[in-house]
């Protein structure tokens, strides 16, 4: 079973422009709002794929609402924490040149008697069958190491962990050993302080020196150039699908998605890691964050080319 575990959900609100122009007044061409938060993202992808997975966290007031909402009309099951915040507004400014800016809310207060709530929920769906995705930033008032904290207790009943965080949580986390990790360029490069572009060569010695420190598995995500896939037993590049793309928000959820439901169905590191390109170029196609079809995913992994490495 994979539970996903989103602890600040968020409305995504996608915008189109022509131009962005700083400091003037923009008018949109159009508006697109999406349940999102990156477990959230996690969870409609995989019931996309075909699989099953319950969707926690904490919502609060009508940004909740709506997100419970549309999960239960796609068919995803949620448990969710009801906080007495507001679940928070995400906006994506997307130019015609497919620049796309990120305005993240930070997201409401969260009460430690609510964090109580959802660790008592989250272990007690953990076992050893089960894969928790705990993905994305965390609300104000959570501790920086909640993430650290709940994978230590969540792996002493048996289950995995995959882990998708940047920053203090990414670093925090990894003192827990979670089994997957997805960091992409950025994060990698901030981790090991590198202030220029790190190349392939430099971004697999970061990735296995992650390995080394008993992470089962590094996927390293390099946007449209692809990623790198790092295991102690195999390691696999996988170069970018030429896609046309519309909106890049949520392509990193989806490569989580695909690896967390391979692992589930216990497909092999190459069939899993070809899912993971051909979800993730998928899900760059379509608009907001909404998940590719399955048709269009098994399309395009046809066309990804795994090179070991
Ligand atoms: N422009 C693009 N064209 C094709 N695939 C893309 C593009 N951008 C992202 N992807 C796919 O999505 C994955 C995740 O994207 P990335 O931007 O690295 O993640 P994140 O959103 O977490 O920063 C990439 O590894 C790649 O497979
Ligand atoms: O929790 P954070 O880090 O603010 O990220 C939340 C945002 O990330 C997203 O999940 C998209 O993430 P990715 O582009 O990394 O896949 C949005 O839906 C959401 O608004």
């Amino acid at each position: 079973m994979i539970i996903t575990v989103t602890m600040n959900p968020a409305i995504d609100k996608t915008v189109d422009l022509v131009h962005f122009e700083h400091g003037s007044l923009n008018r949109l061409t159009n508006v697109i709002i999406d349940a999102g938060g990156k477990g959230i993202n996690v969870s409609k992808t995989i019931k996309e794929l075909g699989g099953e997975t319950i969707a926690t966290g904490f919502i609060g007031g009508s940004g909740g609402v709506l997100i419970e909402k549309v999960l239960k009309e796609q068919g995803i099951k949620s448990d969710f924490v009801q906080v007495s915040g507001e679940t928070r507004t995400n906006l994506k400014v997307v130019e015609q040149n497919g620049f796309v800016t990120e305005l993240n809310e930070p997201g409401p207060v969260i009460k430690q008697e609510e964090i109580d709530l959802l660790t008592e929920k989250l272990l007690g769906y953990a076992g050893a069958d089960t894969l928790f995705v705990i993905a994305g930033s965390i609300p104000n008032g959570v501790d920086k190491n909640i993430y650290k904290e709940l994978i230590i207790k969540l792996k002493e009943k048996g289950a995995k962990v995959f882990l998708d965080a940047d920053g203090d949580l990414f670093v925090n986390s990894l003192e827990a050993k979670p089994d997957i990790i997805k960091p992409n360029r950025s994060e990698l490069e901030e981790y090991f302080s590198m202030d220029y572009r790190a190349n392939e060569e430099e971004l697999i010695k970061m990735g296995n020196k992650l390995l080394d420190k008993g992470i089962g598995m590094v996927a390293i995500s390099l946007g449209q150039m692809g990623a790198l896939f790092l295991s102690k037993d195999q390691s696999i590049r996988c170069p970018g699908l030429k896609v046309e793309a519309h909106s890049t928000v949520g392509a990193g959820d989806a490569m989580v998605a695909a690896l967390s439901y391979s692992i589930d169905k216990g497909y092999d590191f190459e069939e899993s890691v070809k899912l993971g390109i051909a979800t993730s170029a998928g899900a760059v196609t379509t608009k907001g964050t909404k998940p590719p079809s399955r048709d269009l995913v098994d399309k395009l992994k046809a066309q990804v080319t795994a090179v070991n490495i």
